[in-house]
């Protein structure tokens, strides 16, 4: 299967940050989670990748095509929902649709009337008076509605409360229904990831850590609680974090078979994504 998009060797520098040879490639029909904390380079990558701001050098392909010489295709495939929205607050939303729906030959009106209705969203009210997650329906309305097979999306969940993240998810998860369709999501709320992601990318310092099927990092990870007195110099190097206590220990490791071979009393629990994310960036 021909991956949805390739980035080789992204490099960037902002002065005080800079993304360093960043390289990935996004499976198709696969909802991917791009993680990192606060200020790991997330929103940059996504900005450089789409050329919003320009690349110090590195390479990016959608659909096995680069954006300077396809844009036009390439934007029609392409759905971009950003946390802050870029709109004009003082439209409507049916007039702020009509503002960017001739850039895509692709649009669809009655796809965009589907989806706002779908949302609860009233097409007469004006942009500055959207909720947060109202904002951030409206964009993924926008999104969906000229048929992009590849939503980028940059934090869409910072900032909403559970219920309205949880729609979201599930907004995704009908999306992803259709044959040919791919997300690339980034958030440093990894519990959204927990149910529909399907493969994890973990940025931090604006280097890549790891690009992985996200059950096999779960099957591999362990969270291993035990006795101080089985940590030894060779058993401590099992582990990505260690936190000792007067009595046991707990830490994330990435060995889980090692640590049941050589730590038969450690009782060891499946990890979240937030473990496995705070395992690597704290080393
Ligand atoms: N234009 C700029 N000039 C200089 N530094 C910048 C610029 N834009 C962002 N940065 C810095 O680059 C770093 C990475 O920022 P970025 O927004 O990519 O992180 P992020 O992973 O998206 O974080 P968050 O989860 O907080 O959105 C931060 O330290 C930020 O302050």
């Amino acid at each position: 299967m021909n991956p949805v998009m390739e980035v080789e060797g992204l490099n960037k520098n902002l002065g005080g940050f800079e993304l360093r040879d960043v390289s990935f490639s996004l499976p198709e029909g696969c909802i991917t989670g791009f993680i990192g904390v606060n200020g790991a380079g997330k929103t940059t990558t996504i900005k450089s990748i789409l050329g919003l701001i320009p690349n110090d050098s590195g390479e990016v392909r959608m659909f096995g095509k680069t954006m300077e010489k396809h844009a036009r295709e390439l934007k029609n495939r392409i759905g971009i929902v950003f946390d802050e929205g870029y709109f004009y607050e003082d439209l409507t939303m049916a007039e702020m649709k009509s503002v960017l729906a001739p850039a895509y030959s692709t649009w669809d009106n009655a796809a965009f009337s589907r989806h706002m209705e779908r949302f609860g969203l009233h097409p007469a009210h004006k942009i500055s008076t959207l909720s947060k997650g109202n904002r951030m329906k409206f964009a993924i309305a926008l999104a969906l509605s000229h048929h992009a097979d590849l939503l980028i999306m940059d934090e869409p969940t910072s900032g909403l409360d559970p219920l309205v993240r949880s729609e979201i998810m599930e907004i995704m998860l009908e999306y992803m229904k259709e044959d040919g369709k791919s997300v690339f999501f980034s958030t440093h709320i990894t519990s959204d990831l927990d149910k529909i992601a399907d493969m994890l990318i973990l940025i931090d310092k604006g280097r890549l850590i790891f690009n992985e099927d996200k059950d096999l990092l779960l099957d591999t990870h362990g969270f291993v609680k035990g006795d101080r007195a089985d940590l030894s110099e060779h058993t401590r190097k099992l582990f990505l974090t260690l936190r000792e206590t007067r009595y046991g220990f707990e830490g994330l490791t990435a060995h889980k078979q090692a640590v049941k071979e050589q730590m038969n009393k450690a009782l060891i629990e499946k990890p979240t994504i937030e473990d496995i994310m705070l395992g690597y960036v704290r080393r």
